[in-house]
């Protein structure tokens, strides 16, 4: 197994191809310390106001000739809103925060915050890192699960911007593997499902009548079938689907055993994992079901209540307000059901303390035995294995954090 192409080529990524034997000897995990001297948090984008919304939803579909005008259907969420995403400051507050607790640390690591969609960048957050003299760095992508939009794509996003800077071999970026199942990414959803099963029980609600929907955002089926490890049989929908599972499996049972342990008399409440934001041509099979199906089925099968996790999402942004708490709202009116919403970790200090948690397994070279996971899936692998979350539409490019082929 050797690095990609791209890396060979420029024969300048001395520090990586020593990791990668590294990770290579430990199933893809780096166990050396590593003197990491800054973090670049890496965000999807979003638009700021009304002038913004078309050249974001340019960039976003950037390569695929999408015309304006169906554009134009994407951007009504945006225009709806007054043309601002709440991504971009949601990502502010997340990097003050995580710069807070690493400093509460005393860890003398800078966050810096770049996008792949919208300003700031990720190559302008990269060329400050630099100029502020910075040249090994952990990219943290603000997305937990594998797929070629959550996963590569920001490996290639990462490389784009060393490329963009003309900075290859001048500057190292690993990346923090998916997370998942990492403990403060876990718990936010668990307290969230008890308030929202908490407030059902206070209201007198028999939860056999409730289902917890456990949302996550649709992906094109081949997108997902090759999602993780090439060489891994995870299943339909791929190590996407399963790591969802996984996740929710745990999320609920917590949640359960959490109202027990107070007293309250609660059912095994049924929870299914469903998709949402699907877009794309409707000959281009994505996963299924839709949340709008689901809650339609679970209506006319005599459910009561819906309780909503948005367990694929790290804060409340577009995805969240728009498909969600609007649309799916909606269809639990039409359907005569009563729709509960549980929120994302956002800045919950217990999510942001969970991140710099696994910025210091990096710091200290952490064993996986020594990584606290909450599913038998994780920990994720820090070095991306061959052929992980390749995307056929948009083909080979060079990614950082990864063996190849
Ligand atoms: C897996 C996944 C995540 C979760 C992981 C992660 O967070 O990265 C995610 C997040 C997000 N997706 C977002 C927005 C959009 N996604 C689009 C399109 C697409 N997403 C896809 C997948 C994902 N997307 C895919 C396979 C497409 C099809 C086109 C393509 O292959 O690229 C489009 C284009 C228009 C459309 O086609 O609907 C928009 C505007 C926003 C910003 C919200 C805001 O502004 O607050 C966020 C956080
Ligand atoms: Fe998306």
């Amino acid at each position: 197994m050797t690095l990609n192409s791209f890396e060979q080529a420029n024969g300048n990524y001395p520090l990586a191809a020593t990791d990668a034997a590294l990770a290579e000897s430990a199933g893809g995990h780096v166990t050396v310390p590593v003197s990491y001297d800054a973090v670049i948090l890496a965000g999807f984008g979003g638009p700021e106001g009304q002038d913004d919304v078309i050249p974001f939803l340019r960039n976003v579909t950037r390569g695929r000739g999408i015309p304006d005008e169906r554009l134009e259907e994407v951007a009504h969420h945006y225009r709806h809103f007054g043309g601002v995403s709440p991504i971009n400051q949601q990502n502010r507050e997340l990097q003050a925060a995580l710069q807070a607790e690493a400093d509460r640390r005393g860890l003398g690591i800078p966050i810096y915050w770049g996008n792949r969609n919208w300003d700031p960048y990720l190559p302008e957050a990269l060329q400050q890192a630099f100029d502020d003299g910075h040249r090994t760095i952990l990219g943290l992508a603000t997305s937990a699960y594998s797929s070629f939009s959550s996963c590569r794509q920001y490996r290639e996003d990462f490389a784009n911007a060393l490329e963009a800077t003309g900075l290859w071999g001048q500057v190292r970026i690993d990346k923090v593997a998916q997370f998942f199942d990492a403990p403060g990414f876990v718990a936010p959803f668990v307290a969230g499902v008890v308030d929202a099963l908490r407030t059902l029980l206070a209201d007198g609600v028999d939860l056999t009548g409730t289902r917890v929907l456990f949302a996550t955002h649709s992906i094109p089926t081949t997108d997902a079938e090759r999602s993780g490890p090439r060489d891994v049989e995870w299943g339909e929908g791929g190590a996407y689907a399963a790591q969802h599972l996984a996740v929710s499996g745990v999320i609920i049972q917590r949640a359960i055993a959490t109202l027990r342990e107070e007293g309250a008399d609660v059912p095994d409440v049924e929870w299914q994992l469903v998709y949402q934001s699907r877009s794309g041509p409707p000959t281009q099979p994505w996963l299924e079901p839709d949340i709008n199906d689901a809650i339609a089925e679970h209506a006319a099968a005599g459910a009561t209540t819906i309780v909503m996790v948005p367990v694929g999402f790290v804060s409340d942004h577009m995805e969240v307000m728009w498909d969600l708490d609007t649309e799916a709202m909606e269809t639990c009116e039409e359907h005569g059901v009563r729709g509960l919403r549980v929120p994302t970790p956002g800045v919950d200090p217990v999510y942001v303390s969970g991140l710099i948690d696994l910025v210091e397994e990096r710091l200290r070279g952490t064993a996986p035995a020594d990584r606290v996971r909450e599913t038998t899936l994780g920990p994720w692998y820090d070095v991306c294995r061959p052929g992980c979350c390749e995307n056929v539409r948009a083909g080979f490019k060079p990614a950082i954090s990864g063996l190849e082929p």
